[in-house]
């Protein structure tokens, strides 16, 4: 319901709220980005809003929801049923004092975040505290942003952090976050919102590991090229291959890193069942290094489809090259020069058309992989659509790429022209761990393997371990 006039900018003179049928009225003070974007998500779930701004005849109302009322702070909060939300930045709490008894017996959420990470002074929230001893206070959504707050997915799977030392407050948050399909998370009193407030400030956590060793994959791949093709013919020959460093030896080397990291996805799950296997149980936890790896394939597999999709674009563009033009119109000479009409060499059109075709193929399925690991595409398949599209299709994936490669590097690695200074083909070294993952992939399907893997994994432990203190659990990736 709109509010048919705005409410006067004198704060004081408050004017009754209308009462309409609906869910509780839920106050947020502050008419900012994330004020419009919770009461969206407010909105939608059911509740209904009214907003508090300094001046409520300066806030555009049609940047909110329809239904959403717009008042001066203090009827916000005399219209708040129970919840109100302090949706300013932190160092503009003190300019809310005014409103200390109007607030008294509310539940006061604090979203704000920290400035920096490290503070040795109190938090947000509980400086909040101190200025509102009569309010519940509590930390929460602060590691929501307002963009996911608009998005609306309402899949649980998002978590918000909780604390205070009110229980009552903090069980009517906990319970208003679930109605706004978040998955909330009580981490205690108001001395965990230093943490809290700390949370948003990391940068992708989990991704430092996985992009650092693709970064040193690259750096690898494109060295050894350089040395290879650029500055040992250079030294040795006087040879100016420079031209190749921006574009020729850089998709040299993204398909070799995306075919290694692509591996190392599924390196870990092998490594894991070897580990069961020799351990003969389940109930015993894999090494630190182990963990985290096993924790970090879906980061090191969205890496690798980056190279392989960026492989694709450079090498569509390899013929755009004004090189390739060059090199074009210098072979065609030479061919005149030499008599030769026809230049046809069919086993070459076979070894072309057969490694674009599984690289095509294999892209497909990484893509296939990559769109399978967003949260709300994966949460709509069960368990076994899970498993067979992140083994099964990684696999397929893994197998194309390697049989793209070798179509790529066809008779080449048994000439000796390809061994330049002793040193083998990149293709080669590039190929050393798919192979090793699908050999021993195919070795673990031995039937023989297989049948004690799966028992192991249904809980069956050999007769050396069936004693009471290895029933660790395994780490919470384990599930390879
Ligand atoms: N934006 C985001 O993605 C997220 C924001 N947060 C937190 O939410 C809080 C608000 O952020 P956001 O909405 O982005 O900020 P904005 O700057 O967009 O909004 C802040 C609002 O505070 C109100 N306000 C009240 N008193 C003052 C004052 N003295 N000076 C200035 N403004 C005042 C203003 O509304 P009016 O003029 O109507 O009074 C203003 O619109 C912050 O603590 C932030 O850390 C937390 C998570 C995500
Ligand atoms: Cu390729």
């Amino acid at each position: 319901m709109k509010t048919p006039l705005l409410a006067s900018s004198a704060p004081d003179a408050p004017e009754p709220l209308p009462r309409c049928p609906g869910g509780p009225v839920i106050g947020i003070i502050g008419s900012g980005d994330f004020s419009r974007s919770l009461s969206i998500r407010l909105v939608a779930s059911g509740f209904r809003v009214v907003v508090g701004s300094r001046d409520p005849s300066r806030v555009p109302i049609g940047l909110f929801p329809d239904g959403v009322e717009l008042r001066s702070q203090g009827e916000a909060v005399d219209g708040a049923e129970r919840v109100v939300f302090a949706a300013v930045y932190p160092e503009h709490y003190h300019t809310l004092v005014g409103l200390r008894e109007r607030l008294a017996g509310k539940v006061l959420v604090d979203v704000s975040n920290a400035a920096r990470m490290n503070r040795v002074e109190r938090s947000n929230a509980e400086k909040l505290a101190e200025l509102f001893p009569q309010s519940g206070v509590v930390k929460a959504f602060n590691v929501v942003s307002a963009w996911a707050l608009q998005g609306g997915a309402h899949d649980g799977s998002r978590q918000v952090l909780i604390c205070s030392d009110c229980s009552d407050s903090k069980a009517a948050v906990l319970q208003l976050s679930r109605r706004l399909g978040f998955s909330p998370v009580d981490v205690g009193g108001l001395c965990a919102s230093r943490e809290v407030e700390e949370a948003p400030l990391h940068l992708f956590p989990t991704w430092g590991g996985p992009v650092l060793v693709t970064f040193l994959l690259f750096l690898f791949f494109y060295g050894y090229t350089f040395i290879r093709r650029v500055l040992l013919p250079f030294i040795d020959k006087g040879e100016n291959n420079f031209t190749q460093l921006p574009l020729v030896a850089v998709n040299r080397a993204l398909p070799a890193v995306a075919l290694v990291t692509l591996a190392l996805v599924y390196l870990p799950g092998l490594a894991a069942a070897v580990l069961q296997l020799g351990r003969g149980t389940k109930y015993q936890r894999f090494p630190v290094w182990l963990d985290v790896w096993l924790c970090r394939r879906k980061q090191l597999g969205l890496l690798s489809f980056l190279c392989a999709g960026l492989h694709a674009v450079y090498s569509l563009c390899l013929t755009l090259r004004r090189a390739a033009g060059y090199t074009l119109l210098n072979a065609a000479y030479r061919q005149v020069k030499a008599g030769v009409e026809n230049s046809w060499v069919e086993q070459q059109v076979w070894r072309s058309d057969l490694y674009l075709s599984c690289g095509i193929l294999g892209f497909g399925v990484l893509a296939l992989l990559a769109v399978t690991s967003l949260p709300s595409v994966g949460n709509a398949l069960n368990w076994r659509e899970f498993t067979f599209v992140q083994s099964g299709l990684g696999y397929a994936a893994l197998t194309l790429s390697v049989m793209h490669t070798l179509f790529f590097g066809w008779d080449f690695a048994f000439l000796p022209e390809a061994y330049p200074y002793f040193l083998p083909p990149m293709y080669l070294l590039a190929l050393v761990l798919p192979c090793v993952v699908l050999v021993g992939r195919l070795v673990l399907a031995l039937p023989c393997l297989t049948v004690r893997l799966t028992k192991i994994r249904r809980g069956w432990e050999s007769a050396r371990h069936r004693r009471p203190e290895n029933l660790d659990a395994p780490g919470h990736c384990g599930d390879v």
